[in-house]
This record gives C-alpha cells, sequence and structure tokens, in this order.
C-alpha cells in the first residue's frame, strides 16, 4: 500500500480498521484538554476502562466476606491463578498447564533460574545479549556469583558488530557454538527493550539446546506484543511481565511459562511454598511438600489477588481480540510511523535514524529512533504538545504505536507536531 501523510489519508486508515473502536476501551491522560498521543505502551499500557470493575469485584468481596473471600468470592481467590491459564496459554502459544502468573518478572526469573541454572563442572555459562535490560544483568550477576563464579568469566555476551545496532542471528548461534559445551544456559530478551528488535526465539532454543544448555527468555517486551509458540519452539522457561503490552498497572503480577517437558522431572530443584502444593491438600498442612502438576508447582506465596485482577481483565481483552489481529494491525501501523518518519525527516532536513531493524520479521510494535542533533528540549516539547514518548540517552526516542489504542491519525498528528517541534526551535 502506498501511504500518504495526510489527515485524510489516515483517518481512512482508521475507518478500515478492525480494531479502532478498541481505543474507546482505554483511558488516556489528557493534556491541554486533549486526549494524548501514547507511545510508552512498552513501559506502562494504558488502563483499560473496565479494570476497575475486576478490582472493586474483589474489594468488594473482602469487605462483605472477608476471610470467607478466599472460597466464597464472586472469582474465589484460593484459585483465582487458574482463570489465566486458558486465555494466557493462547497469547504465549502454550499448554495451560505450562502458564501461570505469580510474583514479578525479575522474581520468576531468578526463581525459573534456581530450576534451569544448574552449573556442573565446566558446563557453568550463560550467554544474553550484550546490554539486556539492566534489571537482566544484575540477575545474572548476582546468580553467577550465587553459585561461586566470577561474572567476568561466566557471563558471555552476544556483542553487536562494529557500527550496527542489531544482533545478528548468525553471531547468536556462533557464540552458542564456540561456548558448546562450556554453556548451560541461555537467557536472552525475546524484544530487546532498547532497539525492538526481534528475535528468532525457535532457532536460538534449538541452537542452545542442541549444545547441551538450557534456553529461557524474558518476555517483557514480548507478551501481548508478538506471536510466540513457546510449547511448539520447545523453549524451556520463560517470564513476563504484565504491566507493558498487556496493560494490568504498575508493577503487577508477572507471568512464567514452563515447558510440559519439565513438569515431571523429580530431579529439578526449585524454592517452593504452600501455593505450589497439591491443591486437594493445600490445606491439610502436610510437611512434605508435593508440587501442583505444570508451572502451578513454582507458585510459592498466596496470591497477590489485588495485582491480578487488573491482569484477568486485559487477559480477557486479549482472548478477544486475538494475537493475529492484533499483530496484523501492529505491523500495518509500526510501517505507517516509519513512513511518517521519513517524511517528516526529510520535510525538516533532517537527520532521523531508526535503529530498529526494517525487517517487519524483526521489529514489533516499536521504533527506536536516534534523532541526531536534536537534544532533550525536543522531547520535552513533545510532552507538552501531547505526545508521550520514552526519551533514553544521548538521543533515542521510543515509539510504541500500541495496536489496541494508538490510531493512524495520532501517527499522523504526532508528525505535524515533530515537524513543529524541530523547525519552531
Ligand atoms: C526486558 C526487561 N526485563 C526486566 C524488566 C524488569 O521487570 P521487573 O521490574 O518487573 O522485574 C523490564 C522492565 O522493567 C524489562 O524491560
Ligand atoms: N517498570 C518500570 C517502572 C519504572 C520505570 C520504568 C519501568 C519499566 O518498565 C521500563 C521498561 N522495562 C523499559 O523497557 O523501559
Amino acid at each position: 500500500m502506498t501511504f500518504q501523510n495526510t489527515r485524510e489519508f489516515a483517518k481512512q486508515l482508521d475507518a478500515q480498521d478492525a480494531l479502532n473502536h478498541y481505543q474507546n476501551e482505554f483511558i488516556f491522560p489528557k493534556v491541554n484538554d486533549k486526549r494524548v498521543i501514547y507511545f510508552t505502551g512498552n513501559s506502562l499500557g494504558l488502563q483499560p476502562k473496565n479494570t476497575k470493575a475486576y478490582v472493586d469485584e474483589v474489594m468488594n468481596d473482602w469487605a462483605e466476606l472477608a476471610v470467607e473471600g478466599h472460597f466464597y468470592a464472586q472469582k474465589p481467590w484460593w484459585d483465582y491463578q487458574e482463570r489465566f491459564a486458558e486465555p494466557l496459554s493462547k497469547i504465549v502459544g502454550a499448554l495451560p498447564s505450562e502458564v501461570t502468573v505469580m510474583n514479578t518478572l525479575t522474581v520468576n526469573l531468578h526463581l525459573l533460574m534456581v530450576s534451569f541454572y544448574q552449573p556442573k563442572g565446566k558446563r557453568y555459562k550463560i550467554i544474553c545479549e550484550e546490554k539486556a535490560f539492566p534489571s537482566d544483568q544484575y540477575m545474572f550477576q548476582s546468580q553467577v556469583h550465587f553459585h561461586g563464579y566470577k561474572p567476568e568469566d561466566a557471563i558471555v555476551e552476544i556483542k553487536r558488530r562494529e557500527g550496527e545496532h542489531n544482533i545478528r542471528l548468525e553471531d547468536v548461534l556462533a557464540k552458542i557454538e564456540e561456548v558448546g559445551d562450556e554453556l548451560a544456559l541461555v537467557l536472552i530478551g525475546g524484544v530487546n527493550y532498547y532497539t525492538g528488535q526481534v528475535f528468532d526465539i525457535k532457532t536460538i532454543t534449538a541452537a542452545g539446546q542442541k549444545a547441551g544448555a538450557k534456553v529461557g527468555w524474558d518476555l517483557a517486551h514480548a507478551a501481548g506484543n508478538i506471536k510466540l509458540e513457546l510449547h511448539d519452539w520447545n523453549v524451556d522457561f520463560a517470564a513476563w511481565c504484565s504491566y507493558k503490552y498487556m496493560n494490568s498497572g504498575p508493577g503487577n503480577a508477572s507471568g512464567i511459562f514452563v515447558h510440559e517437558k519439565h513438569h515431571n522431572d523429580p530431579d529439578l530443584p526449585r524454592f517452593a511454598g504452600w501455593w505450589g502444593h497439591n491443591k486437594e491438600r493445600r490445606f491439610k498442612m502436610e510437611p512434605n511438600f508435593d508440587p501442583v502438576h505444570g508451572a502451578g508447582g513454582w507458585q510459592i506465596s498466596n496470591l497477590p489477588v489485588l495485582s491480578l485482577a487488573p491482569y484477568l481483565a486485559s487477559v480477557e481483552m486479549f482472548a478477544e481480540v486475538g494475537m493475529d489481529a492484533l499483530i496484523a494491525k501492529r505491523d500495518h501501523i509500526t510501517s505507517y510511523l516509519e513512513f511518517i518518519l521519513h517524511e517528516i525527516d526529510k520535510e525538516v532536513k533532517g537527520n532521523f535514524e531508526i535503529i530498529t531493524p526494517s525487517n517487519p520479521k524483526e521489529r514489533a510494535s516499536q521504533l527506536s529512533v536516534f534523532l541526531h542533533g536534536e537534544g532533550r528540549s525536543l522531547f520535552d516539547y513533545l510532552m507538552k504538545n501531547g505526545v508521550i514518548t520514552d526519551w533514553r540517552e544521548p538521543n533515542v526516542i521510543r515509539l510504541a504505536p500500541v495496536p489496541l489504542y494508538c490510531s493512524y491519525e495520532d501517527m499522523y498528528d504526532f508528525g505535524q507536531i515533530l515537524k513543529k517541534g524541530i523547525l519552531g526551535k
């Protein structure tokens, strides 16, 4: 399709967009009395309007039933997490028994590393991506320390080539082969938080496992954003947060995936707690741990139901929309945003450099743009004019045109505001 940088054209795309009405299901902050253009759903998704009802329900049940709510709430709290299995498994391409929700992302990755990072003899190294999200870097360092290794020896980063912004698949595969029988674990962000690069999860997983390692994924920027087939891709484990593309609210519950093939492994160590204990006998207060079959066996504490309620609202919306429809719009609106950026770049004689891969297969709902020659004042101008973006030093803006609530007209308007911000200086 040939795009045009006009409001009429953008409106026409909105009129043809089957997901357009979903923007009405969300609450937008306002700037100058106008709803903002929201590009930071990759950091914190907007609040869906129906979320409050899910939270209020728990608050009301707590008020009216108190402790009895564990068993008699409208959605009883003691097995609240089971409501996620069906819809969430569809979102990440898993069997219902392979997913559950609990804790928060870094905590869950640590817990999963207890099970899947078991260095032994010469096999103790972890492969990760260069400049992984800092929390992951701290996690790797503390995990290898915990096992008595030195980070500079045990952590192997896959580097970008000189002058390139993204990591090449061939370099990932070569590094896996090079580390070979010293490799214990590959753990990479499925979508890089900074560049928006999407990794080939299937191919990397197979290569890591061929080398004899376990392969896990941090899906913070992937869940609810890209098509995942975690079961079929034979991924060992994964975890994600729910507050980005899945709109569950600040710091709310994380999801985990543990492949079915590990559900019956008696030798897997794990940190246990009573919520991972056999469901039928959980309240018999038995002394010996008998894990729930499946990902639920990694649960530890009783559930933070108020943190799960908004996530449940979100998961149900995703089930209604379906990942395929979401992804079709995602690719189209991201291409339109890319087009708008190129057009404005020409008009202002700028020097924008999109560092996200241009190949639609290697990107999802994010364009990271180097605004060479521009500074923080441009970011401030955008914010003051109702465009919420994310600024990373030195001058990269990350733009996530989230398909559930961003419109094509938003992309056009953004272009006009960006142009004014640059030319009006
Ligand atoms: C790739 C990635 N990993 C980990 C985190 C940290 O997650 P949390 O603070 O929920 O543990 C984030 C974002 O905050 C992230 O983008
Ligand atoms: N949870 C947060 C709390 C405070 C500030 C940022 C975050 C983020 O999630 C950042 C996000 N991981 C990112 O890719 O920038």
